[in-house]
């Protein structure tokens, strides 16, 4: 496997149930388009899980697994990130695409980590918001109303 010397930079160990419930969720990918399953858990400040995965359209809109957990989180009436776990297929780094970032912005703080697996379950990278999208836009950013 080749690795670039920023990767794999902790033996930090992701706890059995996360990685199950990723996996888990992984299967349940609909990605017929890009073959490329993901999945993500939102783990909220209360400690509340969240998994998604990404649901593709054939029309190539599909939705990211990050914005599917953050659905699920917001539906169940949840607002705050502590952790977000985001599992790719293989062993490249699946960091969430921009749209996403910018999504778990709003719902982070900067205590708030990204940590992206491999599909085996290993922690690869670990980011946190400012690391992920530096001097991002945020909610604080607009006028009040
Ligand atoms: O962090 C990521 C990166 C990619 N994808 C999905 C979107 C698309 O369905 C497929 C290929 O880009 O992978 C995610 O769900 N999350």
């Amino acid at each position: 496997m080749s690795q670039r010397s920023d990767e794999l930079i902790t033996a930090e160990i992701v706890s059995e149930e996360i990685v199950q419930q990723l996996l888990s969720a992984q299967a349940n990918a609909y990605a017929p388009y890009s073959n490329h399953p993901v999945a993500s858990v939102m783990v909220t400040s209360d400690g509340q899980q969240f998994a998604g995965t990404n649901v593709e359209v054939a029309h190539y809109k599909g939705l990211c697994a990050e914005a599917s957990a953050i659905s699920a989180m917001v539906t169940a009436g949840q607002r705050q990130l502590a952790t977000v776990y985001v599992m790719g297929p293989g062993d490249h780094l699946c960091t969430p695409c921009g749209d996403c970032r910018q999504r778990i912005r709003e719902f982070a703080t900067p205590a708030t980590q990204i940590k992206v697996l491999s599909a085996r379950g290993e922690l690869m990278k670990t980011y946190t918001m400012e690391t992920l999208l530096p001097d991002a836009f945020g909610p604080e950013q607009l006028p009040p109303r």
